[in-house]
């Protein structure tokens, strides 16, 4: 297992490192590539902790390009010793299709856009729309099967990580950005009824796989998996922490604050003993995956190809298109 990630990993830091996306480095305490940004908190030499921002506009879609550059990110906290917590959250997203509020304007009018009206819009915030469906549509199925492999490897690396991860939910989370956060060891999430969160791919005429299925049953039990996988819920805050999808839910403006005081918690405990729990309660699912991964790969590839199931996805697609009109 640690010589297939480690392997993966070489090939992602090759594929990263021939195009070129590291844009920045700045000493330890920050680094990025195009689509992630990575910055570290505390003091040097002292135990340090991480923030991962996705920027990946318009909606930080796991597109290929994305989940390979935050492999190579996490892989980088991984192997840095001072790291011990890593926060996963959204950079603050600007949609293209909207016109952005002059910077001469007030702070809190900045983050939102116009209408054709010229009214100022709130635009609710998203933490990841999921896997990017344009990956999944319109592609062979050798495509597929690279795309499959990677969101796997993220999976995997987030799921059996040694490292304190914690997500801070500032948006929509629906999908493969539930994925992202069910993955971590504690979730906060922002208090805005406007921001969802979960599986919702049977509304997408997709299924979840068996062992992002197998994460959900682990984190909210299996009669609430069962119904919220069938019915595809997205869980507004309040619902998500009734069910148990995110374990707090605090005003917008406290995610980040109360996601660090909650991570000093969790560093408060000695790594090796934290760790080794950790791995006892989530080895088993991880090697229902590891075991079978090539298989789950050609079942994807197959499925994603079926006429039906790009007929789904393309109406999907439309609806998400036509929604404004
Ligand atoms: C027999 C069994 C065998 C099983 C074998 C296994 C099979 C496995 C099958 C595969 C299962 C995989 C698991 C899938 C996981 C997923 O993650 S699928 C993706 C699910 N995501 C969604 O449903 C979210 C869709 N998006 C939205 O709801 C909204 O966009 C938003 C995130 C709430 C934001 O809304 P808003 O701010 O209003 O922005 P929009 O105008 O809607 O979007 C802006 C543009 O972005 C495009 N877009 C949105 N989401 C995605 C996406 N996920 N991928 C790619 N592109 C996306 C959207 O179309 C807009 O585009 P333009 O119109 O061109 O501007």
């Amino acid at each position: 297992m640690a010589m297939a990630l480690r392997a993966a990993s070489r090939v992602l830091l090759r594929a990263g490192s021939r195009l070129g996306r590291r844009e920045a480095v700045d000493g330890a305490r920050r680094f990025a590539n195009k689509r992630v940004l990575v910055e570290t908190e505390g003091a040097a030499g002292a135990t340090r902790i991480a923030v991962m921002k996705f920027r990946n506009p318009p909606v930080n879609s796991l597109s290929l390009d994305f989940l390979t550059e935050f492999v190579i990110s996490l892989e980088k906290l991984e192997n840095d010793k001072s790291i011990r917590g890593v926060i996963l959250t959204s950079d603050s997203l600007k949609r293209g299709n909207q016109t952005k509020v002059a910077a001469t304007e007030k702070t809190e009018e900045k983050r939102a856009t116009r209408d054709h009206g010229g009214r100022l819009q709130e635009r609710p915030g998203i933490f990841s729309a999921g896997l990017d469906l344009l990956e999944m549509y319109g592609r062979n199925p050798a495509h597929y099967a690279e795309y499959w492999k990677a969101v796997q490897e993220l999976w995997l690396r987030l799921y059996l990580s040694s490292l304190t991860l914690m997500s801070a939910i500032n948006g929509a989370s629906p999908a493969g950005g539930c994925l992202l956060a069910i993955t971590c060891d504690y979730r906060i999430m922002a208090d805005n009824p406007k921001y969802t969160i979960g599986l919702n791919e049977s509304l997408l005429g997709i299924v979840a796989p068996f062992w992002l299925k197998d994460n959900y049953v682990n984190t909210i039990g299996h009669r609430a998996a069962e119904r919220a996988l069938q019915l595809g819920t997205l869980f507004p805050p309040a619902e998500a922490l009734k069910v148990g999808v995110v374990d707090e839910v605090v005003p917008e403006d406290q995610v980040h604050s109360k996601t660090l005081s909650v991570m000093a918690k969790w560093l408060a405990i000695p790594d090796h003993s934290r760790q080794l729990t950790k791995t006892m309660m989530r080895k088993a699912t991880a090697d229902n995956l590891i075991k079978q991964r090539e298989a789950d790969i050609q079942n994807f590839a197959s499925f994603i190809s079926r006429d039906s199931i790009q007929k789904s996805l393309h109406m999907y697609l439309e609806k998400l298109k036509h929604k404004k009109g």
